[in-house]
């Protein structure tokens, strides 16, 4: 898919109400948490238990989904290489409207390969000095494809679905995260103990209120 810009005499409009402006409304800062990680490792779990804290908070969030996205937005792609690429470009500029509108965007994609990610961050902060902050779930294959909660690990191992992220698709570990999810003894935290980690994470870098 190409990333060419073929606008011509095209001009940036300004709205005198600024994402500082939208800020203040909502008392809190816009930015876009971006949970990565292999399918069943509970990154739309935790996106949903997130979004339900922030809005206990009065914290208004917006969810991207994978899945989702690829219902609408996303409906020509599929999963070859440079369609996933394709696909977390075009969520990653959906996210920096959204946290441009001052809203806590969180994103859930498997985003397996790390140039898409890291393309990703740097598109959000360079062009609109939007933050990013990347969570990963690092639960282990055999976990995920135990829970086989759509039954895709079933058919991608019976190769009815080829190219599935873990089985015959690569997932590349991320190796700058901001916060990293695992099993503790053996055993995963509760969705609501993950989203109170985010959630702290975010207090403590002052998402949650403008000064
Ligand atoms: N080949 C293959 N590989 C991985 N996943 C597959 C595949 N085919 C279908 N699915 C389903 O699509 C969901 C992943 O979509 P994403 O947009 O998050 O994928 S990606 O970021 O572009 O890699 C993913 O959802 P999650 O289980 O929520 O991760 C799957 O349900
Ligand atoms: N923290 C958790 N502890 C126990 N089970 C979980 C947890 N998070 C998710 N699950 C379960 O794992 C399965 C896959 O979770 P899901 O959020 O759909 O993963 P993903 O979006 O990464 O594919 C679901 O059945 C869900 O209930």
């Amino acid at each position: 898919m190409s990333t060419l810009n073929n606008s011509t005499n095209i001009f940036w409009q300004e709205c005198p109400v600024g994402k500082v402006e939208r800020q203040k409304l909502l008392n809190q800062k816009g930015c876009v948490v971006w949970i990565t990680g292999l399918s069943g490792s509970g990154k739309s779990t935790l996106a949903c238990s997130l979004s339900r804290e922030l809005h206990s908070k009065g914290k208004l969030s917006y969810i991207l989904d994978g899945d989702n996205l690829r219902h609408g937005l996303n409906k020509d792609l599929g999963f070859k290489a440079e369609d996933r690429a394709e696909n977390i470009r075009r969520v990653g500029e959906v996210a920096k409207l959204f946290s441009d509108a001052g809203l806590i965007c969180i994103a859930s994609l498997i985003s397996p390969y790390r140039k898409d990610r890291d393309a990703c961050r740097a598109m959000l902060s360079d062009a609109s000095f939007i933050e990013a902050r990347l969570v990963f779930m690092n639960m282990p294959l055999e976990l995920c494809e135990s829970r086989d909660a759509k039954g895709l690990y079933k058919l991608a191992r019976a190769g009815k679905i080829k190219g599935f992220t873990g089985i015959d698709d690569p997932y590349e570990r991320p190796l700058n995260c901001e916060i990293e999810i695992e099993q503790k003894d053996g055993v995963c935290p509760k969705p609501a103990a993950l989203a109170g980690q985010v959630v702290s994470y975010l207090e403590e870098k002052g998402f949650l209120q403008v000064e």
